[in-house]
């Protein structure tokens, strides 16, 4: 080994020396402040998005670099997550199976520190955090190509839980073996959502291999586990958790492929000045109602962000709406609009203000 590599190589054992030392000193504040949070308020969620945000914003806008700014959030994803798992278990229930898109989306919002529960269904998700056996759930509710998952609306007709955050997940398929060599598969399995997702690519590219559907993209992974002529349509994550070398990465045939998801908790987020607020509402059937009813938030200037409509399943053609503004409940232009827009409608109710994603 040349002289400089080693100079090198003492150079940053030396940091790393400093760099645990400083995680262990600021474990130490962290600690102190689960503390207080707990005096102040016993029943307080620990994890406390505006600071983490505030803290990814303050880093980024700091660097100069060479250190990539995007890597910068996700060692204090993981700096973060680790840490308040000293202040307290942060247990997150998700429409499961593990290394789903939903998994992927709980890693980029709690980091691999927090405590996982999948479950089988939406419906279970909003049960796990209304029994409290978890602090937060996470449940898809829309992706750019399939439009809005209605299972997760209507759940929130009877559920008191608040939305307490957002998380845009990217949902990029990659093909994935044992062996990692194209030339070994004789097979394809995945979600039948994913196949169709792909369907160019393996048109193109696998036209004689028969591709099978299976319950979903993990349950494809594990079966390419043991089966060495066998390759998952899967996330990335799939292949990490699954130990899947990926052939192919990204064959998903419209590379704009977004889910969102939402946090659910019992509780509302602090405010951070970037805030979303959702509110669901039930109107009249009359001709213009909603019309009149959506009118306070153009005239008290509140950017409406989104607005979809589900069967209210009580009476045959009335509707629920569900809308997303700009905008925390607690501001006094977003309180007066909500009030005026309560006045003309049968029933109103917020699903929460929480902090938009960045
Ligand atoms: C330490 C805190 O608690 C948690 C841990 C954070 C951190 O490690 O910096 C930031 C926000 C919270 O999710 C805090 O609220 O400041």
């Amino acid at each position: 080994m040349s002289d400089d590599l080693q100079g090198h190589r003492q150079e940053i054992d030396r940091i790393d020396d400093q760099i645990l030392r400083l995680l262990n000193e600021r474990s130490k504040s962290v600690i102190e402040i689960g503390k207080l949070k707990k005096q102040r308020d016993a029943e307080a969620h620990l994890h406390t998005p505006a600071r983490e945000a505030a803290i990814f914003e303050r880093l980024s806008k700091q660097n100069t670099g060479p250190f990539p700014t995007d890597a910068i959030r996700a060692v204090y994803r993981e700096i973060m997550s680790a840490s308040l798992s000293l202040e307290g278990p942060q247990k997150v229930a998700y429409l499961g199976p593990r290394a789903t898109f939903t998994h992927m989306a709980c890693m980029q919002k709690f980091g691999s520190s927090a405590q996982y529960i999948p479950v089988n269904s939406i419906k279970d998700v909003f049960s796990e955090v209304e029994r409290g056996r978890a602090h937060f759930g996470v449940v898809p509710i829309e992706n750019t190509t399939e439009g809005v998952v209605n299972h997760t609306l209507d759940m929130f007709v009877d559920s008191s839980l608040l939305i307490y955050g957002e998380v845009l997940q990217e949902v990029a398929h990659h093909l994935m073996s044992k062996s990692g060599v194209a030339g070994d598969i004789k097979r394809v399995y995945s979600h039948p959502h994913a196949i169709a997702q792909c369907r160019n690519w393996l048109e193109t590219n696998l036209p004689h291999v028969p591709v099978s559907e299976v319950a979903s993209t993990a349950r494809a992974a594990e079966l390419s586990v043991d089966d060495p002529s066998a390759a998952a349509i899967a996330s990335e994550l799939a292949s990490q958790l699954y130990g899947l070398k990926v052939i192919t990465a990204r064959i998903e045939d419209n590379i704009n492929n977004f889910t969102r998801f939402l946090v659910l908790s019992q509780k509302a987020p602090e405010r951070t000045g970037r805030d979303k607020t959702s509110l669901m509402l039930s109107v009249k059937d009359k001709v213009g109602a909603l019309y009149d009813l959506l009118r306070p938030f153009a005239s008290h200037g509140l950017n409406m962000t989104k607005i979809e409509s589900r069967p209210s399943r009580r009476k045959a053609w009335e509707y629920i709406f569900f809308v997303d503004i700009e905008g925390h409940i607690d501001e006094e232009r977003v309180k007066k609009a909500a009030e005026e827009v309560k006045s003309r409608c049968l029933f109103m109710k917020i699903l929460g203000s929480y902090p938009a994603y960045s």
